[in-house]
């Protein structure tokens, strides 16, 4: 687990003042990004390759934004990101604070995000609110909650109903980031953070975005998934990183396993915080081990927990605690 906390004090809490965006005049960057990820190397992908549908997910997302951002026009998303800076979310850092503190607990486990969408709960936005609910009852310390209108019809209305139905638990929204006037949306409803925001995407925008979530208060990891990446984003002073061991975007890395997610932890920044996403309860064990500070519990682990989520959560409790 991450160390750097001192008398109860997390250190490396960005503040709203203090990150470098805040710093900066108002947000500029109303581009959409180039897809860095997705695009490279040129060649021809086969449609069905994991590459091209990737492409083809963020050529939509981008149409979307780019859709929103014609509606609202440029003076309007200027007044809409600079307004969002100087209302931070309140309490700030939410996620980030739980784990400080689950650092603080002798032999505690990993902070557990418990993921819902409507692959769960398809009949409405107010049935995932319910299912999120029951999912707090059964042990989940945060929520992440899946906006992408190919996951939900509801898109942000899922968002929405869960923070309604989880009250004052963290709720984090899952989306594909690439501008930042998402985040402004996610700040608005209410979510606690982020996450979506990878660096191979984004490519140089990566910072940008993680400092601007930083400055409204938001925890964002910023999902990398090599050590060059991580470099780059302790450069640029990312707190926090994001481990997606079912990563598709990175083709050559084929041994990319829980084994590369206890490597690209080993080399994450002293006192940066980790999230590393997990498909079932092999992938949660090894990442706890390997020091994760909080694990995100998919929906493919929750849909096929073979006795239920009350069970899956007890097991997890129980497997993700102690000091061996
Ligand atoms: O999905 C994760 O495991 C994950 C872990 C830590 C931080 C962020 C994470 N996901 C955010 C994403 O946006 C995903 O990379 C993206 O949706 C692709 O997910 P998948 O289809 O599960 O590879």
């Amino acid at each position: 687990m991450s160390p750097g906390v001192s008398g109860g004090v997390p250190r490396w809490l960005p503040t709203a003042r203090s990150t470098h965006y805040r710093q900066r005049r108002p947000p500029r960057w109303i581009h959409l990004p180039r897809c860095s990820g997705a695009d490279e190397g040129g060649d021809e992908q086969p449609s069905s390759s994991p590459a091209s549908q990737l492409t083809a997910t963020l050529r939509r997302k981008q149409g979307q934004i780019k859709a929103l951002l014609d509606d609202m026009g440029m003076e309007a998303l200027e007044e809409r990101l600079q307004g969002a800076g100087e209302t931070p979310a309140h309490p700030p850092y939410r996620l980030s604070t739980l784990i400080q503190d689950s650092l603080l607990r002798p032999a505690g486990r990993p902070v557990l995000l418990l993921e819902v969408s409507r692959a769960a709960a398809p009949e409405s936005a107010e049935a995932v609110g319910k299912l999120a609910a029951q999912y707090v009852t059964w042990g989940a310390d945060a929520i992440v909650v899946r906006t992408d209108l190919e996951d939900t019809p509801g898109g942000m209305a899922d968002l929405f109903a869960v923070i309604r139905a989880v009250k004052g638990r963290p709720v984090l929204i899952r989306d594909w980031m690439l501008h930042p006037i998402q985040v402004v949306e996610a700040k608005e409803a209410g979510a606690a953070g982020v996450l979506g925001t990878i660096a191979s995407v984004l490519g140089n925008g990566t910072a940008i975005m993680s400092s601007y979530a930083a400055s409204l208060g938001l925890d964002a990891p910023v999902e990398v998934v090599n050590r060059t990446e991580i470099k780059a984003m302790e450069q640029a002073g990312v707190p926090f990183f994001g481990i997606n061991l079912a990563v598709k975007l990175s083709l050559a890395l084929p041994n990319f396993s829980t084994d590369m997610a206890k490597g690209l932890l080993g080399d994450l920044p002293f006192g940066a915080s980790s999230l590393v996403g997990a498909r079932n309860k092999d992938e949660a064990v090894k990442a706890r081990l390997a020091g994760a500070d909080a694990i995100l519990i998919k929906q493919e682990m929750l849909a096929e927990a073979p006795n239920g989520v009350k069970a899956l959560m007890q097991d997890l409790m129980y497997a993700l605690s102690g000091d061996d």
